[in-house]
């Protein structure tokens, strides 16, 4: 197969550069795309190389990022920096489809990724990227799986990493997996959305490699959920995928992917996306439903931390992305989070609170009648069910009220007994 070449096109002026450089922002502001002229590629071909690939056991073709990687970052191999990530299993949702009201409901696991989140995908690509333009240091700002991968990727490359996180407002799991993996970790006084802008100017005035999903290497690694999605369906294209939105990153890259696949004529429909927002951080929902400009939330609220994002950095190829595959955006609340968290982890798969907006936002959209109950939807868990124990606790105690307004519905609480028979017995109600 020819080698596609890529390039960089802003999303607002489309000016273009050659990938010599590092470049985030175009020069008007704009943030950039990885681009490359797919008019002459075989799809069929291309389709008939990935599933030659599928289920090798070594190389970084083994990888379900690298699978593709044509349209990811086309390197030799020895330059591709792995842990193998991806190849996550796509669960039938059991009781969280009954809940959801569908009947071909999926679930693709992405906390089943090396460090237990989606974002390894964009970090293989994005560390791989840094190895390609010499970078020494990488950095981030986090809500904390960003820096778990991007600690765990640097490491592994023998690159340094900075780290930069809302003091206190991270899950446990996360903060233990950065501190762990040896990133240097700043918790600033401050939310995500300061962190993200201070990690910016940081990167600009160190020469340090950002890691963010601004990185355009980022978007493409993330791409390869939905094909792997695709690839396990044997090209069946899905009517729906659900997936949670925070900073953004993740659903441009399904709908890129999506679009770059019905380019290629590998799919014959774009599949619909909804992006499913915590009703305390969404700034896309609001500016979608009320047909307003796009306007930052100030003190983004919700116990899904991962999402606690009020000023989003890939709004706009986000917005491109709902008109590509004539998208939804929803908002669900603190107790519908936790309760389709309930039925997912009930379910024997589990995941995070933010990943858990999926099968919230899947219910609500059923529920209003925008979604088909008969509809094949794919709703994508972002994160491991262990990155956030503090959240699953609450729950099952019933103590999420006082903070969160949060009632443990679903709640399966844990007992205190004696050591003896009989009180087991009556606890089992025997
Ligand atoms: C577990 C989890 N789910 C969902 C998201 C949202 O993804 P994105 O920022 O790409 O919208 C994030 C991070 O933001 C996350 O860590
Ligand atoms: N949830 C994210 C927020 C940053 O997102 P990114 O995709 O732009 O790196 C995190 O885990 O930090």
């Amino acid at each position: 197969m020819k080698k596609l070449e890529a390039h960089l096109e802003c999303v607002r002026c489309h000016k273009t550069y050659d990938l010599s450089k590092v470049r985030y922002n175009c020069d008007c502001g704009g943030i950039l795309d990885l681009v490359r002229d797919l008019s002459e590629v075989d799809g069929g071909e291309l389709k008939a190389l990935w599933d030659s690939r599928w289920g090798l056991k070594r190389g970084a073709t083994s990888s379900g990022v690298w699978r593709y990687k044509e349209l990811i970052f086309d390197l030799p191999d020895d330059q591709i920096v792995t842990r193998q990530e991806g190849n996550t299993r796509l669960y039938d949702a059991g009781k969280a489809g009954v809940y959801a009201g569908l009947r071909h409901f999926q679930l693709k696991h992405e906390g089943e990724n090396p460090t237990g989140s989606f974002k390894d995908r964009g970090m293989t690509c994005g560390t791989t990227a840094a190895r390609f333009y010499g970078a020494k240091t990488v950095a981030c700002a986090s809500t904390g799986n960003t820096s778990a991968s991007m600690a765990s990727y640097a490491a592994v490359s023998g690159l340094s990493s900075v780290i930069f996180i809302p003091e206190g407002k991270i899950a446990y799991g996360k903060l233990a997996q950065a501190l762990a993996f040896g990133g240097k970790t700043l918790q600033i006084r401050g939310n995500f959305d300061d962190a993200m802008a201070l990690v910016q100017q940081v990167c600009h005035e160190l020469n340090i490699y950002l890691l963010n999903s601004i990185n355009p290497f980022r978007i493409e690694g993330q791409k390869a959920i939905g094909f792997e999605v695709l690839q396990q369906l044997d090209w069946q294209v899905p009517d729906w995928f659900v997936i949670p939105g925070g900073n953004l990153g993740n659903n441009t890259a399904l709908s890129k992917g999506m679009k770059e696949l019905y380019d290629l004529g590998i799919i014959d429909k774009i599949p619909r996306i909804a992006v499913i927002q915590a009703a305390g951080s969404a700034p896309l929902y609001k500016m979608w439903k009320n047909h307003t400009p796009y306007e930052a939330v100030k003190n983004p609220e919700t116990i899904a931390t991962a999402i606690k994002i009020g000023n989003p950095v890939s709004w706009e190829k986000s917005l491109r992305g709902l008109e590509w595959c004539n998208g939804v955006v929803e908002s669900v609340t603190e107790q519908e989070i936790m309760d389709a968290k309930a039925m997912v982890d009930a379910a024997g798969i589990g995941a995070e609170p933010a990943s858990c907006c999926s099968v919230a936002g899947a219910k609500k959209l059923v529920d209003a009648g925008v979604i088909d109950p008969e509809a094949h939807v794919v709703g994508i868990l972002t994160g491991n069910v262990l990155k956030d124990p503090d959240a699953v606790i609450g729950y099952h105690k019933d103590e999420l009220f006082d903070h969160y307004g949060i009632r443990g519905t679903y709640a399966n609480k844990p007992q205190v007994i004696d050591a003896t028979v009989d009180a087991v017995k009556a606890a089992l109600g025997r």
